[in-house]
């Protein structure tokens, strides 16, 4: 290979950050890309698996073959294990393996071998005892950061590859863990495996089970060759190891620029400047290693030939066991989530106790309307903010493996998700409408708890929307509630529907809280008698329909809100739908470049 890469911002400044990197990455041999960090090693990986993330003003060169074909020409098989690991946190190990089988085995292989195939790999990766231990989150813990690398290894493994790429495999582990994740990446080699990984600053250890080793510093290479020629190679330049000092640590020092004093970074500056040129005029070669860039010329035994992935039903029934796995056994989320709703309840219902028919029992009354309304709307929004876009990054991941299509995932989430989202509004309607004392009829009851769980399901829509588009949590938890806010000023409750300007009137007919305010108010009001304040009732309103008519209610009905809150939500869901379609990643093209091959 040659890969070149670099950046040029707005302001035209141009960023080189890879800089005709070349070297070979064989069969049977673990290759470690090593550098200081921000010296390019996650770019060149990013470049080699092909998936460098399209970003305005970079250029990317490079000639990087497979057994001799253009890398995009080869039908070789590759997995790409990145940095941070992704799983649904409450399936256990042999269920991610399982259904990561199942969405990427060919369709036609009987269930029994794709369990085989798991039962293998699970033995192959170490993680037998843990095997039915749940991956586990922030909320519960599960498995240690070394077994969850290793079930990342493994997803990437049930795809049969013959060239596995990795970031950073051991970055947060403790040495016994970055060894064991270590020895799992030597024993793929050994297999035959042409396993390619950086690496920050391993312990020797580590650094003996290392066959070639590629230098990376400032984006240019440092030394590419056989990992235990290295140290002889910066002895010839003069730079020879001190006695009993980890030969990574030693290579590390070495190659960084040292920023802690301006004397001190022209020295490194220069010295890793003369690196960079001696390696260029040294040849390295390994007798051990084969000359020729190629991949093993056998498959797996468990290669899938005929690899396609299953059709939509098929691939819609998996994805909803995983999502109803993952919302109803997700213990300590629906605890706290009908504990939120159920103290909402026990507080409004105490505020709002047997309101009575009073004239100011109508103004309360509205404020119940509203708050239930801001309630149902705020917990199910922020719920689905919090854990969606995290959930998108993994989607979007498995997408790019090609393992699902977005329908049918879009359609399991949803149908999954639809049973348990429904009864927290529910346990919020049961305790409140009875402690409140609202319209006292069974029907109007029913539809109090239609109207909520309805407009639940918008703002869980809602927030999938934001998600979808949302670049991290943290924006979308700062997107959301900005719009629901909007939405509450226009809820028909702080301005008369009336009273809206013409430029504005869209707000409200988009509103969740204006439909299910709207349509608490026509549900409640008809057919109430109000109580007048003197004897015959001057200026007093006296039937629940006057409410409606003050409120700009008067053409509305519980029917026609919930029309509009459907559409509401067929619009939020739609908008995601094509939102997560147009997210694929998108990967920047490598353009041919004249040099060298990996
Ligand atoms: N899209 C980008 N836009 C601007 N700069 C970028 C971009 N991608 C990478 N870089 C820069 O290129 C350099 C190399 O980044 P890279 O992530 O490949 O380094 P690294 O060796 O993997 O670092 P680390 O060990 O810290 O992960 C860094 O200076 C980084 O800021």
């Amino acid at each position: 290979m040659d890969v070149r890469c670099s950046i040029t911002n707005k302001k035209g400044l141009k960023k080189t950050i890879l800089n005709d990197i070349s070297g070979t990455a064989k069969p049977g041999r673990l290759l470690a890309i090593m550098g200081p960090s921000g010296g390019g090693k996650t770019s060149l990986l990013n470049a080699l698996a092909g998936q460098v993330p399209s970003t305005k003003g970079m250029e990317l060169q490079g000639n990087v073959t497979v057994n001799g074909a253009p890398h995009c020409q080869s039908d070789h098989k590759q997995g790409y294990v990145q940095q941070e690991d992704l799983f649904y946190s409450q399936l256990t190990v042999r269920e991610t393996l399982n259904m990561a089988a199942a969405l990427r085995l060919p369709k036609d292989m009987p269930a029994d071998k794709k369990e085989a195939a798991v039962v293998d790999l699970i033995q192959r990766l170490g993680l037998t005892q843990s095997a039915d231990t749940p991956v586990g989150d922030a909320k519960k813990r599960g498995l240690s950061g070394g077994e969850k690398k290793r079930l990342s290894i493994g997803c990437e493994l049930l795809g049969s590859p013959m060239l596995l790429f990795l970031d950073e495999p051991t970055t947060g582990l403790d040495s016994f863990q970055a060894e064991k994740v270590m020895q799992t990446l030597k024993n793929l080699a050994m297999d035959g495996k042409t396993v390619v990984c950086s690496i920050h600053q391993p312990r020797s250890s580590i650094f003996s089970m290392f066959d070639d080793l590629l230098l990376l510093s400032e984006g240019s290479t440092i030394y590419s060759g056989p990992a235990k020629g290295a140290i002889s190679h910066f002895e010839s330049l003069g730079h020879p190891i001190p006695a009993n000092y980890n030969p990574a640590e030693f290579i590390a020092d070495l190659i960084s620029i040292d920023s802690s004093s301006s004397t001190a970074e022209k020295e490194s500056r220069e010295r890793v400047e003369k690196l960079r040129a001696a390696f260029k005029n040294v040849a390295v070669s390994d007798e051990s290693a084969p000359s020729s860039v190629s991949l093993p010329a056998t498959p797996d035994s468990a290669a899938p030939e005929d690899e396609t992935p299953c059709s939509w039903p098929q691939q819609a029934n998996l994805l909803f066991k995983r999502s109803w796995r993952q919302i109803s056994r997700d213990k300590a989320t629906n605890v706290a989530r009908a504990m939120s709703n159920v103290s909402s309840a026990i507080i409004f219902g105490g505020i709002f106790w047997r309101m009575g028919r009073s004239q100011t029992s109508i103004q309360d009354r509205m404020g119940l309307m509203q708050v239930g309304a801001i309630n149902a709307a705020m917990s199910s929004l922020i719920k689905t903010l919090n854990v969606f876009p995290k959930e998108r990054v993994l989607v979007q991941r498995e997408r790019a493996k090609g393992s699902y299509a977005t329908a049918p995932y879009f359609a399991a989430k949803l149908a999954a998700e639809s049973p348990i989202g429904a009864l927290f509004p529910l346990l919020f309607a049961a305790i409140v409408y009875p402690a409140t004392g609202l319209h006292p009829k069974m029907s109007r009851f029913a539809k109090f708890c239609g109207i909520l769980t309805l407009e639940s399901f918008t703002a869980t829509s809602l927030g999938l929307a934001v998600g979808s588009f949302a670049p991290s949590t943290d924006a979308a938890l700062a997107i959301g509630p900005g719009i629901m806010v909007l939405f509450i000023v226009f809820g028909g409750y702080y301005v008369n529907a009336g009273n809206v300007p013409r430029a504005l009137r869209w707000i409200p007919s988009v509103s969740l809280i204006k439909h299910a305010f709207e349509g608490l108010c026509d549900n409640e009001f008809p057919g109430l008698d109000f109580e007048p304040v003197s004897a015959d009732g001057a200026g007093d309103i006296l039937k629940g329909e006057q409410v409606l008519q003050r409120l700009g209610f008067s053409d509305s009905s519980v029917a026609k809100t919930a029309r509009a809150q459907a559409r509401v939500l067929a619009f939020n869901y739609w908008l995601t739908y094509c939102i997560l379609k147009a997210k694929k990643p998108a990967f920047q093209r490598m353009e041919p470049a004249p040099g060298r091959t990996i």
